[in-house]
């Protein structure tokens, strides 16, 4: 464990604690993104001028939300994170901080740990190996588009979708990963998800709603789907169901960023192996926390802080915030208010 970061962390909550919550700040449409001495109309609103992005994928992501780059990260790195991975899942290494999820349909046999029973680890960031992801320069180049220079890896992920036991919980509903974040303007917020095999519908790609990204966070709660659903797995009740679904098939490495409104999900995996991918949200350290309360994120909030609370052994104290700048790490350029 890196004790001076993490302790520094746990300075800044418990310096925090107690402390009115910050006042709400109304989220821009448009943060810092014009000259203001310039007045061109606003030509784009969700990418910064760059010299990384052609104008045509300038264009796709604005358009759509979402931009795919193509083997964009090597099989070497790929195998250092399976390999990881795998020693997360034998308990060979207890990176803290660390969170293990099994599918619903298999949380309550009683498996030893392993990668068959795993569906997901979060909250890596204090793994140096696995967090080699959040700081690939391949990846911060493209993540630059959105956050700008200042950028903190907020979460990351790896997903390890298994095989469907026959009742559907291997699904992901659909969803606005906004949801999960007490921090605006949503426009420097991006996720990063990069496939660590091929993935196509069969073993549960991506299916996201082109587009969705222009619209307004929606509430979220359980679907209520008979084999059960994951713990926190949140989804949009009222989608219009005639809304275009795109099924990203992507080939390892590939790897595709989206914007933090962009409706998405995945399918069941009906293969017999399990299916993996790597992500990270990256946000500008510019972003400001926001007070859920009252809004529709207050029961994510709830169940996050809860959890939190558990997790950690405080009862009472910890706010939605909390639980991120314990998770929140930089990567680029300079700390200011995330
Ligand atoms: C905060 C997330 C921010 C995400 C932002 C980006 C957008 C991401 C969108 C998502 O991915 S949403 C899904 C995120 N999911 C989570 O954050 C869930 C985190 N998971 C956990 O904290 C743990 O895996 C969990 C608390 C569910 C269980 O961990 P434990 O180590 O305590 O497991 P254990 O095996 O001891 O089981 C304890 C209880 O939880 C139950 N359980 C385990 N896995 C479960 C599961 N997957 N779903 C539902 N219940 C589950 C298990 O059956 C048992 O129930 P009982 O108490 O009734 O016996
Ligand atoms: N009828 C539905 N109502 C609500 N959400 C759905 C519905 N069908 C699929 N979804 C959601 O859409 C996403 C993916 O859908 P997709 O159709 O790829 O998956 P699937 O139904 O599991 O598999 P397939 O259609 O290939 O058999 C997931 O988030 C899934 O939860
Ligand atoms: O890899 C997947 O199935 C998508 C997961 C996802 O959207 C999420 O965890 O927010
Ligand atoms: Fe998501
Ligand atoms: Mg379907």
């Amino acid at each position: 464990m890196n004790l001076p970061r993490a302790g520094a962390r746990l300075q800044i909550l418990l310096g925090h604690l107690g402390q009115p919550s910050a006042p709400a700040i109304v989220a821009q449409p448009v943060s810092g993104l014009a000259s203001p001495a310039s007045f061109h109309p606003e030509q784009f609103q969700y990418t910064l001028d760059n010299n990384v992005l052609s104008l045509e994928q300038r264009k796709f992501y604005e358009e759509n939300g979402f931009l795919v780059i193509k083997n964009l990260v090597s099989d070497d790195d790929i195998q250092r994170f399976r390999a990881e991975f795998e020693r997360i899942c034998r308990e060979e290494v207890k990176p803290p901080g660390i969170v293990i999820m099994r599918d619903v349909a298999l949380a309550k046999q009683d498996y030893m740990l392993s990668d068959r029973i795993v569906s997901k680890i979060q909250d890596f960031q204090e793994d140096e190996e696995l967090f080699r992801y959040c700081l690939l320069p391949e990846i911060l180049k493209y993540v630059e588009c959105f956050t700008g220079p200042n950028i903190m890896a907020l979460h990351g992920m790896l997903i390890n979708k298994p095989p469907d036991v026959g009742k559907k919980t291997s699904r992901h509903p659909l969803h606005q990963d906004l949801h999960y974040f007490p921090f605006r303007p949503s426009n420097l917020i991006v996720c990063a998800w990069t496939a660590m095999e091929h993935i196509d519908r069969n073993n549960g790609c991506l299916v996201v709603l082109p587009g969705t990204h222009k619209g307004t966070l929606k509430p979220h709660a359980y679907p209520k789907w008979e084999g059960g659903v994951n713990k926190m797995y949140h989804g949009i009740q009222d989608y219009d169901p005639n809304s275009p679904r795109v099924h990203l098939v992507m080939e390892k490495g590939d790897t595709v960023f989206f914007h933090p409104l962009l409706i998405h999900g995945s399918g069941r995996n009906r293969t017999q192996g399990f299916r993996k991918a790597i992500s990270c949200h990256f946000g500008s350290s510019d972003c400001q926390f926001i007070d859920v309360s009252g809004t529709s994120q207050e029961n994510i909030a709830k169940e996050v802080v809860e959890m939190a609370e558990k997790k950690y052994g405080f009862q009472g104290v910890m706010d939605f915030k909390d639980t991120w700048m314990f998770r929140s790490r930089l990567v680029k350029g300079e700390r200011i208010n995330i």
